[in-house]
Formats: C-alpha cells, sequence, structure tokens
C-alpha cells in the first residue's frame, strides 16, 4: 500500500520550477556536498558514499551499493539506511534549482527487500514548488536502472539559508568546513538565489 500524505500534496499555488541555468549539465557527476557526509561524503568509511549524476530537466540518477555495514536483518539493508540514500538522492536536486533546501518530510514504501551488495539505481525529480516548499519524488530500483522499483519516496524540503548550517551546526565542524576553500566554494555555488 502506499499514499501520499496531505502534507505532501502541492498546494493549488504551486508552480513547475525551472532548471537553473548554472545547474550541472545532463550526465554530469555532482561531487560531494560535504565530504563528511554520511550519504555522498568520502570521509565516512561506513557512509553510503552516494554517487549523484544530473539528468535530464528537473532529474537526478545516483547509485549506492549497498555494504555489509548497512545490514538490518541478515543479509539484508536497513530500511533506514535505504531512507538515507532517498533522503540524499533528493537533497541533491538542490543542485538543479541552485537553493539551499532540508528535508521537512520525508515518507518512504519499501516494496522489496534489499540484500547486500546489490546496487541500488536512484532516481529523483522535482514536481513543485510553491514558496519556500519544494515537492520531490524519488524512486529506488534493483537490477538496473529499469529494475523493479524496491523503494520509493515522497518529500517536502524546506528552502533555508546557509546560515540555517552556521547557526545549528556544531561549531568544531563548522570551524572546519569554513577554513576548507572547496567547502566554501561549494556552498557558495548554492547562494545565487536572492
Ligand atoms: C552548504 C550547502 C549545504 C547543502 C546541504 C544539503 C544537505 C542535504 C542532505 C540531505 C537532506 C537532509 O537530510 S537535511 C537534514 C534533515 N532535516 C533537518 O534537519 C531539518 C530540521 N527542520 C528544520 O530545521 C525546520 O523545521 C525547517 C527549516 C525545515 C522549517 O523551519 P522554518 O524555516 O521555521 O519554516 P516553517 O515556517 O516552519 O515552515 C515553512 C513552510 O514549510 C512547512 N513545513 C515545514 N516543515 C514541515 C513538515 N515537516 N511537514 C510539512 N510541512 C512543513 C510549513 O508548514 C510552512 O508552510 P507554509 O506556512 O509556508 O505554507
Amino acid at each position: 500500500m502506499s499514499g501520499r500524505s496531505a502534507a505532501l500534496q502541492p498546494p493549488s499555488d504551486a508552480v513547475t520550477p525551472v532548471r537553473h541555468p548554472d545547474a550541472p549539465a545532463p550526465g554530469e557527476l555532482i561531487g560531494s556536498h560535504y565530504g563528511e557526509c554520511f550519504g555522498c561524503g568520502d570521509g565516512q568509511p561506513h557512509g553510503l558514499h552516494l554517487r549523484v549524476r544530473a539528468g535530464e530537466g528537473l532529474g537526478i540518477t545516483a547509485e549506492f551499493t549497498v555494504q555489509p555495514a548497512h545490514q538490518g536483518a541478515p543479509g539484508l539493508a536497513h530500511g533506514g539506511v535505504l531512507t538515507t540514500a532517498l533522503d540524499e538522492t533528493l537533497g541533491s536536486l538542490n543542485w538543479l534549482l541552485r537553493t539551499v533546501a532540508v528535508t521537512g518530510r520525508l515518507e518512504t514504501d519499501f516494496v522489496r527487500p534489499v540484500p547486500v551488495g546489490t546496487t541500488l539505481h536512484l532516481a529523483a525529480e522535482v514536481t513543485a514548488v510553491a514558496g519556500r516548499k519544494i515537492y520531490s519524488t524519488a524512486t529506488g530500483r534493483i537490477g538496473g536502472p529499469g529494475g523493479p522499483v524496491a523503494v520509493r519516496a515522497d518529500a517536502l524540503f524546506i528552502e533555508v539559508k546557509v546560515d540555517h548550517f552556521v547557526h545549528h551546526g556544531r561549531q568544531e565542524e563548522i570551524r572546519v568546513a569554513m577554513n576548507d576553500p572547496d567547502q566554501v566554494r561549494r556552498a557558495r555555488a548554492f547562494e545565487v538565489n536572492p
């Protein structure tokens, strides 16, 4: 059974957003937004190491291979880890809009078990925007990009300023990030919208 809650239904005044002219080109590999991110960073040994590519229009694709460290039941991916993969893929849609947004709500359907060693082929797209609210949807398929759906999610992201992270993050990590020119460059890439 699946179905979105009312909070994930775009309001009547929602619009279809436009891909930002400076968005990564279709097919371009999008680097990690933060090296210590559990979803996409290289600095987390047990992280997902998600690899994300810009797609056409308002879409994005990603791949994640389930490792032994990601188990819930024996030999199967933990549901929370699969949700993280969906969340990270949906979060990467920020790059297409050049907007900084965080997950407000995320609803996941688990359709098929995902064994360790499986590569999850993820695809996500923005469906609507209403003010600061960004509506999006994602699927994770197994056996190939056209294989059966194993997980799917609908999400509501909320646009925030970069200050959100500076204000709420632990100072230790914030200081390191702000002293890292690569990290500052990645943050500035999002700050093109007023
Ligand atoms: C450097 C580059 C890094 C780039 C970083 C990219 C990171 C990507 C990582 C993957 C994504 C993540 O996991 S992000 C991490 C997980 N998420 C978080 O930590 C977010 C924690 N929550 C919050 O900080 C806050 O609740 C916010 C920012 C989401 C919203 O607070 P706010 O800014 O005060 O806004 P607020 O007025 O409450 O809400 C604005 C509108 O959204 C609606 N709204 C808000 N939350 C919800 C909700 N859960 N469900 C339904 N609707 C909601 C409100 O009703 C309102 O609608 P209306 O009245 O306007 O109609």
